[in-house]
């Protein structure tokens, strides 16, 4: 008996200490609270909402909520027992965001609390519009570091939905969730570059930056120091202090190698040093960096050949080709051509200027037929050539180069053989230069000519102003 005393007791402490501290917590609400029983008589007020109402709680407690707040509807929510949530309601000289929850028990109502959100709704709108403005301010340096950050493309800006690009693209993706080194392998201009991007920005690194280094496009002697850095004097010529490679500069993020074929033999080693190591060593300096990079590398050139040939390193390749993503050839995925000719023209006409609403069916007929070697970065460029043409709305078959469009009819063809060979050499340069998308360095290599022979031709068929 004595027992059960005392257990009653110690249950009657710890329901007064509940009931206090609930009350406490209703109290000091910043939120306006109000308790009615299912006949809609207040039982409790909170001191928030008597203050707001200007009236004592213990003078409203027991009257009809009707009397207390206008326009409220606490025991119409009593009687159909559904809750009303974030209800305007107008009390005073404002406009309030209120919920009205009926408690159950067994089914039945059994009491209804009402809330006040916000004292006024005007406070809500003043703070979503706040909230909007400072999204609208985070897009804007979100998108500034991103550039800040080099990672200049994302996964949408790679258009195509055939299911080569798709797959394509999911293999970004998935490459995207690992750390490890991926190699991009397609023909020049397939837009191994933006699948570069993306992976970086899908990545969890993509806080961290993202460095490029074409490494057909520097000199030898330069791409160890570019890539490692250098310490203060390590050569003449050298910026004092030294400075740092693009290894270290892309710390934390990833770095992409374009054109990894055109590295030479040596830096090979040095490059694998780097990936088995994970540690640089700038030039001049005894002591290596630790680095965290993440590394993407791409060729359009055929790794596998290179390695049984001696020119590139079976163990490099291994190492670089841990995830291997091979981006479609454009006549893989012709299906793609009207959609991708659509996108590109809009853009286009933008940088040019020209409003071209469209491509002519016949136009876009032949875009889809012809093989494009030089894949999208061609159909890129044949697009720019023919906005600069167009006159009306519509991009015609006749704005399209001849080799495109089919109209180099026999009768205008040349008929001795040195105007064959010229027109032939004409039509070469043209092309080499079209799939380059006017780097006449890869137009040269394209050509297999020297440079001395191609500035010839240009100056001899009076395009070297072009
Ligand atoms: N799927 C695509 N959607 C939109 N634009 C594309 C797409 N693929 C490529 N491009 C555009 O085509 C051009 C060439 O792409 P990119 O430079 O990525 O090719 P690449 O394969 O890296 O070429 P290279 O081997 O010559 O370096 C760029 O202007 C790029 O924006």
């Amino acid at each position: 008996m004595e027992a059960h005393l005392d257990s009653m007791m110690e249950e009657l402490r710890i329901c007064r200490e509940t009931k206090a501290m609930l009350e406490a917590a209703f109290e000091s609400a910043y939120e306006g609270i109000v308790v009615t029983d299912p006949q809609g008589t207040v039982r409790m007020l909170n001191e928030t909402y008597a203050r707001f109402l200007g009236v004592k709680a213990g003078d409203v407690i027991g009257k009809h909520v009707t009397e207390v707040v206008e326009n409220t509807r606490m025991h119409i929510v009593a009687k159909t027992g559904k809750a009303e949530l974030a209800q305007v309601q107008r009390i005073g000289e404002g406009d309030m965001v209120v919920h009205r929850i009926p408690i159950k028990q067994g089914g039945r109502v059994k009491a209804v609390v009402g809330k006040v959100l916000f004292q006024d709704v005007r406070e809500l709108h003043a703070l979503s519009a706040r909230v909007l403005q400072l999204k609208q301010e985070l897009d804007y340096y979100k998108g500034e570091l991103i550039k800040h950050l080099g990672v200049k493309y994302g996964p949408t800006d790679i258009t195509g939905t055939s299911p080569a690009i798709q797959t394509a693209k999911k293999w970004a993706e998935r490459a995207a969730l690992t750390d490890s080194t991926v190699l991009i392998t397609g023909e020049s201009g397939t837009g191994k570059e933006l699948f570069a991007h993306s992976i970086h920005r899908l990545s969890h690194r993509n806080r961290g930056p993202f460095v490029k280094l074409n490494c057909a496009a520097i000199p030898d002697n330069l791409v160890e120091s570019l890539l490692f850095g250098y310490t203060d004097g390590a050569f003449t010529g050298a910026v004092k202090g030294g400075r740092k490679g693009k290894f270290e500069m892309a710390h934390r993020g990833s770095i992409f190698l374009d054109e990894i074929g055109e590295l030479s033999l040596p830096m090979q080693v040095k490059l694998l040093r780097v990936l088995q190591e994970k540690e640089v060593e700038p030039v001049g300096s005894v002591n290596a960096v630790k680095v965290d990079v993440r590394i993407i590398a791409a060729t359009n050139r055929n790794l596998e050949e290179m390695v049984s040939d001696g020119e590139f390193r079976e163990d490099l390749y291994y190492r670089l080709n841990v995830i291997s993503l091979k981006v479609p050839p454009l006549r893989e995925r012709s299906d793609d051509i009207p959609l991708l000719g659509m996108e590109l023209m809009r853009k286009l006409s933008t940088e040019v200027g020209v409003k071209a609403k469209g491509i002519s069916t016949q136009a876009m007929e032949a875009l889809q037929a012809y093989h494009w070697p030089g894949n999208v970065r061609e159909l890129k460029n044949v697009l720019e050539r023919a906005l600069h043409l167009v006159e009306a709305d519509e991009i015609q078959l006749d704005h399209l180069p001849l080799h495109l469009s089919g109209r180099e009819g026999t009768a205008n063809r040349p008929v001795s053989l040195k105007d064959a060979v010229a027109h032939a050499e004409r039509e070469a340069l043209r092309h080499s230069l079209t799939l380059s998308g006017g780097d006449r360095n890869r137009a040269i290599q394209l050509l297999g000519i020297s440079r001395s022979g191609f500035y010839q031709k240009l100056k001899k068929y009076g395009m070297d102003q072009e």
